[in-house]
């Protein structure tokens, strides 16, 4: 386990209740990295990340993620690792009720922001990052896919959070959208922020190309160490 990964797990086995998922996982991300996950239906992407973010327990093996050992992390400190880590799913998980700026709102002040010039400046700050910057006042509903996932991304950085974990971010989204999401996270990534995208999206692969992390048959295994070229459409298919 190396002290200069933001993410580092040594032989750890992961678990759906009491099913083996993935095992012995070994792994090792250097800050700033930008990370793919791949694999079938079912192979274990999703458990992977939820161990990263510590919505599943580990059982064995050491895990360090954001300086955090999650063998030894309490209940309590789940949301000081939670804050190091911006989460983007497929299906986007905006609040339907309330609009853009009050989705965004309602994520900083449920983290400890109180000063409401500050708040607006954030705000202001990700909606540019992304482009969204004349969307402040719509409603979830008014916007497309593409663009309630860069509302997404701005949320997942609300907090400056050193790692982003993207599970299928572009999974419900065409080709020309799924680009312009690839170019922020490349931004992103560029700024220094460490990026795994969980992903069963060849044309992203194809067009961005980049470590790979490969789930199959309960194992985890990683393009960058391998001799071999991963045949990505073998593990692509549906
Ligand atoms: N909450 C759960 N309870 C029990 N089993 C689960 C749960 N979530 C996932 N599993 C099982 O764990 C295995 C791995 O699922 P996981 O969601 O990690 O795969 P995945 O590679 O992310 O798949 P997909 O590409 O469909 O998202 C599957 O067999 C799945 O049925």
């Amino acid at each position: 386990m190396s002290s200069e990964s933001i993410i580092s797990l040594q032989d750890v086995d992961i678990f759906q209740q009491d099913q083996l998922i993935l095992s012995r996982v070994s792994l090792d991300i250097k800050p700033g990295e930008f990370v793919y996950l791949i694999g079938k239906v079912g192979s274990g992407k999703s458990s992977l990340i939820k161990v990263l973010n510590a919505e599943l327990d580990l059982f064995n093996g050491e895990a360090r993620v954001a300086g955090f050992n999650l063998r030894k992390l309490k209940r309590s400190e789940i949301p000081f690792l939670r804050r190091k880590l911006g989460m983007i799913f497929q299906d986007f998980r905006l609040l339907t009720d309330r609009n853009v700026h009050d989705n965004l709102s309602f994520v900083l002040k449920a983290t400890g922001w109180k000063i409401d010039k500050a708040i607006e400046n954030r705000i202001n700050e990700v909606m540019e990052r992304v482009g969204m910057k004349s969307k402040l006042k719509r409603m979830p509903h008014e916007l497309s896919g593409g663009e309630q996932q860069r509302i997404v991304i701005a949320r997942a950085i609300l907090n400056d959070p050193d790692i982003i974990l993207a599970d299928e971010p572009t999974g419900n989204l065409d080709p020309e959208t799924s680009d312009e999401l690839m170019r922020i996270f490349k931004e992103i990534n560029q700024q220094g922020k460490t990026i795994l995208v969980a992903t069963h999206d060849y044309h992203i692969l194809n067009r961005y190309p980049g470590r790979t992390l490969v789930c199959a048959e309960n194992k985890l295994s990683d393009s960058s160490q391998t001799e071999t070229e991963v045949d990505f459409s073998d593990l692509l298919e549906e």
